[in-house]
C-alpha cells in the first residue's frame, strides 16, 4: 500500500517537474560571421571599398542570422547588443559620449568616430575636409582572454550623457530583433566594470574612474528605461570585475549603483559575472536588488554551493547556470553538466534555473561544420559556438524533462572516445616529464659565468644593436605561401622563395649594421601556429577564427593530446641564415607558456602539465639549433603576462613557478656560450615575473612607457635587457635625435653595460620603406653612444 502511494506520489511530482520548463540562455554569438564577413566588410570600409550603407547593412545581415539561428536551434534567452563593428566597451564610450575630445573635432561620422578610437585615424586634408591624425585609445586584454577591449578613457571634462548622434544601439538591435519576430535580452556592461576596466586620460590623471559613477548612473537609468519602454523585459547586466581583487570602496559600489538603477523603472536585470569565482567579493552581492544572477560554473564550479546559497536561495531570484564552456572548443560532457543542473533544480526550483553558457560565445569559433580537413574522431570533440548554442538547449530541454535521449547517447559517446583515444595520451612524453628535475631546468652556471664566456665569444660592441624576429610579411610571402599550402607551388621552389627572401634580410640587416641578425621568419604564418603545425598533439582548424581585436582574428591551434616534437622545426631556416653572414644569427623560437597561452587547451590535464610538455618538446630544437652551430637563441614569451590567474594567492604564485619552469626546461641544455634571449610584448610587465627565467638578454616592448618608475624596476633585473625603442605599430619614423633622447632618458636610470637596442617587437606588420628609415636611425643613435662612451 505505502509503495502504491510513494509511487503515486513520484508519478505526481515527476508529471510536476515535466511541467516546469527549465529555459536555456546564450550570452552572446560571434559577431565576425561564418566566413569572416565582418572583418571583410570593415576593412573594405576603412579602405573606401564600400559606403557607411553597405557596412551598416552587413551588420544588420550578421545579428540577423545570429538571432535567427540561436531561434530555429530553440534558445530561449537570445541576447541582442552582442553585435559590435569594432568592441563592444567601445560602443558604450560612443553611447555616453565618453569620446575624448581629441576625436570630436573633425567633424566624423558617429562610426568614424568609433573607428578613430579604436583603431586611430591618419587622413590627409582635401579640399573640404581638414587634414585627421589621432592615436587609438588603449586596447587592453579582456580579463585572461585573448580578446582586446578599447579601454574607456575618461578626463575632467567627460559628460556623460545618451549619445544619440547614431541613434541607442542596444535599444535599435532589440527592436531590429523584434521586427524579425525574435525577442531578446539585450546585454550591456554594468556600470561598475565599465568604470572599473577604464583609466583617466592623459591630461586628467587624478581623477579615479570609479569617482565617476554618480555621473554615469543616470545615463544607465536612462539607456534603460528607454529599454523598458521598447518591450524589453529583461537585460543581461555584465559585472565582470567581481572575479577579480577588488578593493573595499569598488566592492561597496556595488549596492549603490544597483540600488539607483532599481529607482527607475528599469527592465529585470540579470546580475552577470564569468571567468572565475566570485566568492571573495561576495559580500559586495548581498540583497542587490536584481532579479537574477549568472555565474561561470565552469571556470569557478568550487563557488557553486556558496554563491547560490547566499544568493539564490530563499529569494525569487533566477539562477542562471553557466555550464557550457565559452572559452573553449571541448564537447560538454552532458552527464556532468545535468548533475550540476539538477543540484541547483534541488537548490532553487526548476522555474528559477536557467542553462547557459558560461560567458560570450565571442571566444569561441563559429561553426564546426566549417571545418572539412578535420579528423572526424577528433572533430567528434569539438564544440564550436553554433554547437554551443546546441548543447545548451539540449540540456535544458532534458532538465525540463523532454527526451533528448538520443543526443544524450551521442554525446557519452563522444566523451567516452575521447576518454579511451590513444590520440590524447603518449606514455613516452609521460616517462619523459618524470625526468623534470631541478637539474634539468637550471642552466650549467649563474649568470655572470655566462656572461662572461659569452662576451669573449661574441665580442659585441656596447649597445648592441638586434631585432625581435619577423621582418615585412609582404603580399609576395603571403601569395607564396598560400600557393605552396594548396599545392601550386613544389616543395622545393618554396624554400628556395624563402632562402631568397632570408638573403634579402640578412643583405638588409648588414647594411644597416645591426649586430645580432634574424632570419626574418618568413616562413611563419603565425608565431603558435607555425610550431603547433609541426608538434606531435596539436589539430589545426581551417576556419576557426576567433576575434582577438577590432579586424584581427586568430585562430588558435588546438593541443589534444601528449605534446612531443617528431623532428627539428626551425634549424633548417636558421642555419641557411647563419650560412650567408659573419654576424651571429639568432635562432628564433615561440616559447612553451605562450604556444599554450595562444592555442585551445586540452581540458584533460593541467596547463602545466601542457607547458612543460612543450618546454620538453622546446628544449629538444633549442639543442638541435646549438648543435647546428646557431648558439643565440630566443625563446619569445609574449603571453606570460596574459596567462597570470586574475587573482593574487596560491593559482598565481603557482602559475609563475610552472611558468618559468617550463621556460627554464626549454632552455637550459645548453652551454654556458650559448646566450638565451626571451621577448615580451602587449602588457605591463613585471621584471619579478621574469627573473626566474634566467634568460641571458631579454627584450620588452617599452616605447610608450613615459614612466621613470617603469625603467626603475627594470634597473634591478639582472640579466641584459633591450628596452624597446620604437612603436612597431605605428608607420611613424622616429629620427637619430629622437633615440638619442630617449636613450639619454633610460640611461638616467639604466647601466649602460646592460643596454641592448631593439625595436618594441616584431616588424612583421610594417612595410620595408618604414623598417630601413627606423633601423638606420636606431643603428645610429647606439654608434652615437658607443662613441661617447670610448
Ligand atoms: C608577439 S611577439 C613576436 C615575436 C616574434 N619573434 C616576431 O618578431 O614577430
Ligand atoms: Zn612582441
Amino acid at each position: 500500500m505505502e509503495v502504491i502511494e510513494n509511487l503515486i506520489k513520484f508519478e505526481i511530482v515527476k508529471s510536476n517537474y515535466q511541467a516546469t520548463m527549465v529555459q536555456s540562455a546564450v550570452l552572446g554569438f560571434p559577431r565576425i560571421g561564418g566566413q569572416r564577413e565582418l572583418k571583410k566588410v570593415t576593412e573594405s570600409y576603412w579602405k573606401g571599398g564600400v559606403s557607411t550603407e553597405d557596412l551598416l547593412t552587413k551588420g544588420k545581415e550578421l545579428r540577423a542570422h545570429n538571432w535567427k539561428l540561436q531561434k530555429e536551434a530553440g534558445v530561449d534567452v537570445i541576447a541582442s547588443n552582442d553585435f559590435s563593428f569594432y568592441d563592444q566597451v567601445l560602443d558604450l564610450s560612443l553611447l555616453f559620449n565618453a569620446i575624448p575630445e581629441r576625436y570630436t573635432k573633425f567633424d566624423l561620422a558617429p562610426i568614424d568616430i568609433l573607428f578613430a578610437m579604436g583603431r586611430g585615424l591618419q587622413r590627409k586634408a582635401t579640399e573640404t575636409t581638414a587634414a585627421v591624425d589621432v592615436t587609438a585609445l588603449e586596447m587592453v586584454k579582456w580579463f585572461d582572454s585573448n580578446y582586446h577591449y578599447v579601454r574607456p578613457t575618461f578626463s575632467h571634462a567627460t559628460e556623460f550623457k545618451l549619445n544619440t548622434a547614431a541613434g541607442v544601439k542596444p535599444v535599435d538591435e532589440y527592436l531590429e530583433a523584434k521586427a524579425l519576430g525574435i525577442e531578446t535580452r539585450p546585454v550591456i556592461v554594468g556600470p561598475v566594470s565599465y568604470l572599473f576596466l577604464g583609466k583617466a586620460d592623459k591630461d586628467s590623471l587624478d581623477l579615479e574612474p570609479i569617482s565617476l559613477l554618480d555621473k554615469v548612473l543616470p545615463v544607465y537609468k536612462e539607456l534603460l528605461s528607454k529599454l523598458k519602454a521598447a518591450g524589453a523585459t529583461q537585460v543581461q547586466i555584465d559585472e565582470p570585475i567581481l572575479v577579480l581583487d577588488l578593493p573595499q570602496e569598488v566592492q561597496d559600489k556595488f549596492a549603490v549603483a544597483y540600488k539607483e538603477l532599481a529607482s527607475a523603472d528599469v527592465p529585470e536585470l540579470i546580475f552577470t559575472t564569468y571567468f572565475g569565482d566570485v566568492r571573495p567579493n561576495l559580500a559586495a552581492l548581498k540583497d542587490l536588488p536584481v532579479s537574477g544572477f549568472h555565474f561561470d560554473f565552469v571556470r569557478g564550479a568550487e563557488q557553486f554551493d556558496e554563491v547560490v546559497d547566499a544568493l539564490i536561495v530563499g529569494t525569487n531570484k533566477t539562477l542562471s547556470v553557466g555550464i557550457v564552456d565559452g572559452r573553449n572548443i571541448w564537447k560538454n560532457d552532458f552527464s556532468k553538466s545535468t548533475a550540476l543542473i539538477s543540484k541547483a533544480i534541488e537548490k532553487v526550483g526548476a522555474d528559477k534555473v536557467v542553462v547557459a553558457t558560461s560567458s560570450s560565445l565571442l571566444h569561441t569559433p563559429v561553426d564546426l561544420e566549417n571545418e572539412k580537413k578535420l579528423d572526424a574522431t577528433i572533430k567528434d570533440w569539438f564544440s564550436f559556438a553554433t554547437q554551443k548554442v546546441d548543447e545548451v538547449v539540449t540540456l535544458a530541454k532534458n532538465a525540463s524533462g523532454e527526451d533528448v535521449s538520443q543526443k544524450f547517447a551521442a554525446n557519452a559517446a563522444s566523451i567516452k572516445s575521447r576518454k579511451e583515444s590513444s590520440i590524447t595520451t603518449n606514455p613516452k612524453v609521460q616517462e619523459r616529464m618524470a625526468t623534470i628535475n631541478e637539474a634539468l631546468s637550471t642552466r650549467k652556471s649563474p649568470f655572470p659565468e655566462r656572461l662572461a664566456v659569452q662576451q669573449t665569444k661574441y665580442n659585441l660592441p656596447l649597445f648592441p644593436t638586434t631585432t625581435i624576429g619577423s621582418f615585412p610579411q609582404t603580399k609576395d610571402i603571403r601569395i607564396n605561401r598560400n600557393k605552396f599550402a594548396k599545392g601550386e607551388l613544389s616543395a622545393e621552389d618554396y624554400d628556395a622563395f624563402i632562402r631568397s627572401e632570408i638573403d634579402l634580410v640578412v643583405k638588409f640587416q648588414e647594411e644597416v649594421g645591426l649586430d645580432v641578425l634574424v632570419h626574418g621568419e618568413p616562413e611563419r604564418n603565425d608565431m603558435v601556429q607555425y610550431f603547433g603545425e609541426q608538434l606531435d598533439g596539436y589539430a589545426f582548424t581551417t576556419n576557426g577564427w576567433v576575434q582577438s581585436y577590432g579586424s584581427r582574428y586568430v585562430r588558435p591551434p588546438v593541443i589534444v593530446g601528449d605534446v612531443s616534437r617528431p623532428k627539428a622545426m626551425t634549424v633548417k631556416e636558421s642555419v641557411y641564415a647563419q650560412s650567408i653572414t659573419s654576424k651571429p644569427m639568432k635562432g628564433m623560437l615561440t616559447g612553451p607558456v605562450t604556444c599554450l597561452r595562444w592555442s585551445f587547451p586540452r581540458d584533460d590535464v593541467s596547463q602545466k602539465v601542457q607547458s612543460l610538455q612543450l618546454g620538453l618538446a622546446l628544449r629538444d630544437e633549442v639543442q638541435d639549433l646549438e648543435a647546428a652551430g646557431i648558439t643565440v637563441i630566443q625563446v619569445d614569451e609574449p603571453a606570460i603576462r596574459e596567462g597570470l590567474p586574475l587573482r593574487a594567492g596560491k593559482e598565481r604564485s603557482d602559475y609563475l613557478n610552472w611558468a618559468a619552469q617550463s621556460f627554464r626546461v626549454a632552455t637550459s641544455g645548453v652551454e654556458n656560450s650559448t646566450q638565451i634571449h626571451s621577448h615580451f610584448c602587449y602588457s605591463d610587465l613585471d621584471p619579478n615575473h621574469i627573473k626566474a627565467l634566467d634568460a641571458d638578454v631579454v627584450s620588452i616592448e617599452f616605447s610608450k612607457k613615459d614612466d621613470a618608475n617603469y625603467i626603475q624596476e627594470f634597473s634591478n633585473y639582472p640579466n641584459h635587457i633591450g628596452l624597446g625603442l620604437f612603436d612597431i605599430h605605428s608607420p611613424r619614423i622616429p629620427s637619430k635625435e629622437e633615440f638619442i633622447s630617449r636613450i639619454e632618458e633610460i640611461l638616467k636610470v639604466y647601466p649602460a653595460e646592460k643596454f641592448w637596442v631593439n625595436p618594441d617587437c616584431g616588424l612583421k606588420t610594417r612595410g620595408w620603406e618604414e623598417v630601413r628609415a627606423s633601423l638606420t636611425n636606431m643603428v645610429e643613435a647606439a654608434k652615437y653612444f658607443r662613441e661617447k662612451s670610448a
